[in-house]
């Protein structure tokens, strides 16, 4: 039997990695299956890190979601497929939705309706995830949270991730059968309990 596809997206901050550790030990979800975990950008691979060179640059934009994409080519080609194919459940932090939202932030006034053309790059042979969990949080917040953690890119500023952000919720109107989202401002355990609950549902 095919696996399954389950991603997690948000706003930088929005404590998708928090919630990720706490899965990787929940015994709940450890009985649900056999859970694979991966993420987008991919880590220490020749297109991951043509990304993370490309966030650290002010290099084109357009250039730039190329570069996503490819990274994107590779993950589901080497990653994604054979696993859903060994009838895994895959758990993405960041995935094709990050692209949508993100790039169809930076291309706003380099190609009209960004949001729609970077998603139409992905049809036809993408895989589509079965389920996808937002972690909504107010930009103040997620800067801070940021600040907090010592880290700054390119793309933690208030205004570019208010962008982001109503392209994420406009992504999940489009879509509500595939997303569920989460109040990021929730203690994580509370918004794990959902996130059990909604994959042992799709299962
Ligand atoms: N529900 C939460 N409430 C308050 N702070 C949180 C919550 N989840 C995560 N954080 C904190 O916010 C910061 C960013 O969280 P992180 O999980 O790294 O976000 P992301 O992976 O989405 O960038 C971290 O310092 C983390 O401890
Ligand atoms: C996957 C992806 C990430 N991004 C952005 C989101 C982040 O700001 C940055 C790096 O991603 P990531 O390492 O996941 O950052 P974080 O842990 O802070 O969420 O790249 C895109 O702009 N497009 C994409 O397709």
């Amino acid at each position: 039997m095919l696996g399954k596809l389950i991603t997690f997206e948000g706003i930088d901050g929005s404590g998708k990695s928090t919630m990720l550790a706490l899965l990787r030990e929940n015994a709940g979800l450890k009985q649900l299956g056999d859970i694979a975990f991966t993420r987008e950008p991919t880590q220490n691979t020749l297109t991951g890190k043509a990304v993370y060179a490309a966030i650290e640059s002010d290099v084109d934009p357009m250039a730039e979601l190329f570069l996503f994409m490819a990274d994107h080519a590779a993950h589901v080609a080497e990653t994604v497929r054979p696993n859903i194919a060994a009838g895994k459940i895959m758990i993405s932090d960041r995935y094709s939705d990050s692209r949508c939202a993100y790039q169809g932030a930076t291309l706003e006034k380099v190609i009209p309706n960004a949001l729609d053309f970077v998603k139409n790059l992905h049809e036809g042979w993408t895989v589509v995830p079965d389920l996808t969990f937002v972690f909504d949080l107010a930009p103040e917040d997620s800067v801070e949270r940021c600040k907090n953690r010592g880290e700054k890119t390119k793309f933690e500023k208030i205004e570019f991730l208010t962008h982001v952000r109503e392209n994420f919720m406009t992504l999940a109107q489009a879509e509500p059968n595939r997303f569920v989202i989460l109040n990021a401002k929730l203690p994580p355990e509370d918004n794990e309990k959902i996130i059990v609950e909604k994959i042992k549902a799709l299962l």
